[in-house]
């Protein structure tokens, strides 16, 4: 997977549902092989987002992959610069794991043509380095959730577009699995430049693999910069209304801990 070249920068990004705004005002860049992830609360505006900048969502602002406007692009072209993998997306239950993952390559497969050597090369490499061949000729609808989850990155992940939008990857995955998706984007991104952008609920996760984190509330950008800038006690206990403590880890990154109210 090389020859990337990407970056994101995303200006000015607004969208309204149900005629009530949810995001307002959203700008980030992130680098060629920069990790970025967007924290927040509950119904902050992590999910729409990620949602608005993959092009589902009509919105306003402008969003740029290596200097390309993807918004009114044709869906294959917006396909080969960004992936996005959705946190509970609908999945044909009959289509096998090989399938499903090999619908990421629709992007570079002819209109009436079939899936070429090269597509198939690339899908299965992914499901090795996803732990999934083992699984590939498998329905959907006979999978766990958190090998589910795995099936939507690798499907992501085979689409090779240099800039990649996942939502809570990690959430139902167990502690190993967890970590062999968050490392495996990290070789990724620093072994190809790829641009990862995800949402993730676990802060420590989010301080740990990321370089940068956005924290949103209200559907507005309230803190942007290192972990170790975000990730502070006054931000924290502000923003997500809990008792905080953030001490650092081993390797300098901040460490999130839940402080029971009351010293107990
Ligand atoms: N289709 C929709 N129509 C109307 N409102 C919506 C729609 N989808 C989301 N919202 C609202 O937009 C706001 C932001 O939702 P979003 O899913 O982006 O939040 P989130 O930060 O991802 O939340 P969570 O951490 O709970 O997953 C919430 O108030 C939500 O109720």
């Amino acid at each position: 997977m090389t020859g990337r070249s990407g970056g994101v920068v995303v200006t000015g990004l607004s969208a309204d549902l149900d005629g009530r705004p949810v995001l307002s005002g959203v700008g980030l860049t992130a680098a060629p092989g920069e990790w970025l992830a967007v924290i927040g609360p509950n119904g902050a505006g992590k999910t729409t987002l990620l949602r608005a900048m993959s092009g589902l969502l009509d919105v306003r602002g402008d969003v740029l992959v290596g200097g390309t406007a993807v918004r009114g692009l044709p869906a294959r072209r917006r396909a080969r610069l960004m992936a996005y993998a959705p946190q509970t997306p609908l999945l044909p239950p009959a289509l096998t794991v090989r399938e499903y993952a090999l619908l990421g390559r629709t992007p570079y497969i002819p209109y009436l043509g079939r899936e070429s050597r090269h597509d198939r090369d690339v899908t299965w490499s992914v499901l090795e380095r996803l732990d999934l061949t083992g699984l590939a000729t498998r329905p959907l609808g006979h999978l766990s959730g958190g090998e589910r989850q795995r099936v939507v990155i690798a499907r992501a992940l085979a689409q090779q577009a240099p800039v990649l939008l996942l939502d809570e990857p990690t959430t139902a995955l167990d502690l190993g699995h967890q970590q062999q998706v968050l490392e495996l984007l990290d070789s990724l991104r620093l072994a190809d430049g790829l641009t990862v952008v995800t949402t993730l609920h676990d802060l420590g996760l989010a301080a740990q693999y990321a370089d940068t984190l956005l924290l949103l509330a209200d559907g507005r950008p309230v803190a942007a910069g290192p972990p170790g800038d975000v990730l502070t006690e006054p931000v924290l206990s502000r923003h997500f209304a809990a008792h905080v403590a953030v001490t650092p880890g081993r390797d300098g990154r901040p460490q999130v801990h839940l402080v029971r109210p009351g010293g107990r």
